[in-house]
């Protein structure tokens, strides 16, 4: 009796003979040999990625086909398959591991199979080995792994960083400058070496944070023109072999324009295909915002922590309750779940540089780990940014009362006598103050260091704080 409940199953064929695959997918033999061999981990090819392999298969039959290395209808008919797939359809055929090939080569192959598949069906014909076009020698005309999948890596990478990650910081941004304008005027006191300082304005303080994001969008718009370069038309080892000698401006130029952004047929194909130093120096980029974003988040809850106990003096949004036991309590959630993304994004930057600094000879094979890592972290920060942004910058209040009552009890404002009395006098009254429990008012007087007219004169915030 034949298992009824079997899915129904088609062989296909490659080089290594034939192999069963499940009727009703799209996707061919080298694709259901990864999915047997690499059956490691739940990490699957970033839908970025795949998206940027199709895009590049759509503009290489175009150019394959105004070249009449390919026939106007097999041409047009990968077009068609591959604008499916970018319009979203057939997202279920790409299900292969990050884990496998260090080159990408079996999602290369999934994507020329899955299109060849889809492109015959297309055209009238069936799906597997009996297709009408060919995975290899038609969808991945002129092309290998090696330039494929480093243009999809530069492509996704930009595009992250350009359409996820920059709107994204930018909102942040500005959430967090309304809130520079707003406390431009609350005095309070500074923190240095977690020891109480002199006093800046929550504004000014606020203003540092506006800053760092905006000297990270500098340095992400300087990661991008390394991006920007496409290992496409280097096929194997950089110097072109089996593509068309016009094949790699005018992909390049087709990607460009399909995207709107300035990519160029890299100047050296060997450096893009055997190093992978742009995504090296587009991570650290993200690293380097990561930390921005570390330090911001670390700031505000530590600002926001109490509500009684703590520092105290900002108000941040109770979005949730905090605590399965502890009745009332609200925690700083927003926080952790940002900083938590920074650890993430500082790991992905150790192995992507280890990835990075380990090709050897024509080519870099640490590529789907390094794709994988660069787009999580794209995402992560990005995803994190907004909900940062929304779920509690936007909401941050000043405790006044708490603020002003820390700044009076500082006993830094001493710094202010130092130009009148001497460095070494200013810190007797400080010292004295704080052995005994004085206000340094009191302690000044005290001492018979200085009269209380002269103290108030000298002793002003307004005028410490350099506004
Ligand atoms: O898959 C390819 O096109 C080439 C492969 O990565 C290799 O260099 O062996």
């Amino acid at each position: 009796m034949p298992d009824t409940h079997t899915a129904a199953q088609r062989l296909e064929h490659d080089s290594f003979g034939d192999i069963a695959v499940p009727a009703d997918h799209l996707w061919g033999a080298q694709t259901q040999r990864s999915l047997q061999f690499f059956a490691i981990s739940t990490e699957r090819q970033a839908p970025e990625l795949i998206h940027a392999l199709v895009l590049v298969k759509k503009i290489s039959a175009r150019v394959n086909g105004e070249l009449g290395l390919l026939s106007a209808d097999k041409a047009a008919a990968i077009v068609a398959a591959a604008d499916e797939v970018l319009a979203g359809r057939w997202a279920e055929e790409f299900p292969l591991s990050v884990w496998q090939t260090g080159s990408g080569t079996q999602t290369n192959m999934n994507v020329n199979e899955v299109l060849a598949n889809r492109a015959s069906e297309l055209l009238g014909g069936v799906r597997g080995p009996a297709r009408r076009v060919h995975p290899n020698d038609e969808v991945n005309l002129g092309q290998s792994s090696n330039d494929v999948f480093p243009t999809a890596m530069h492509i996704a990478a930009a595009l992250a960083i350009e359409q996820q990650l920059m709107p994204a910081l930018d909102e942040l941004r500005g959430q967090l400058d309304l809130k520079a304008q707003a406390f431009a005027d609350i005095i309070k006191i500074g923190r240095t070496h977690l020891q109480d300082a002199t006093p800046l304005t929550l504004g000014q303080e606020f203003s540092g944070y506006v800053a760092q994001l905006e000297q990270g969008r500098l340095h992400l718009q300087a990661a991008l023109p390394h991006l920007y370069q496409l290992a496409l038309g280097g096929t194997a080892v950089g110097i072109g072999l089996n593509a068309h000698p016009a094949f790699a401006a005018r992909a390049a130029a087709g990607i460009a324009e399909a995207t709107g952004l300035p990519f160029v047929s890299a100047p050296n194909k060997f450096e893009v295909m055997a190093a992978a130093d742009a995504l090296v120096h587009g991570h650290g980029v993200l690293k380097t915002v990561a930390a921005s974003l570390m330090k911001i988040a670390n700031d505000i809850r530590w600002l926001a922590s109490g509500p009684r106990c703590g520092i105290g003096e900002l108000q941040i949004p109770e979005n949730e309750p905090g605590s399965s036991i502890m009745p009332g309590k609200v925690n700083p959630t927003q926080s952790e779940a940002l900083t938590m993304i920074c650890c993430q994004v500082f790991g992905n930057d150790v192995a992507l540089n280890i990835g990075g600094a380990s090709g050897n000879f024509e080519l870099n094979v640490f590529r789907p780990m390094m794709a994988h890592n660069f787009l999580q972290s794209a995402r992560l920060l990005s995803d994190g940014a907004r909900s940062f942004a929304r779920h509690c910058v936007a909401g941050i209040a000043p405790r006044r009362a708490r603020i002003e009552q820390l700044l009076n009890e500082s006993l830094m404002l001493v710094t202010a006598l130092a130009p009148h009395i001497g460095y070494d006098r200013a810190s007797a009254i400080a010292k004295h103050a704080h052995a005994h429990g004085l206000s340094l008012r009191e302690a000044a007087l005290q001492l018979g260091e200085l009269s209380g007219e002269q103290f108030d004169q000298w002793v002003r915030v307004e005028d410490m704080v350099g506004r």
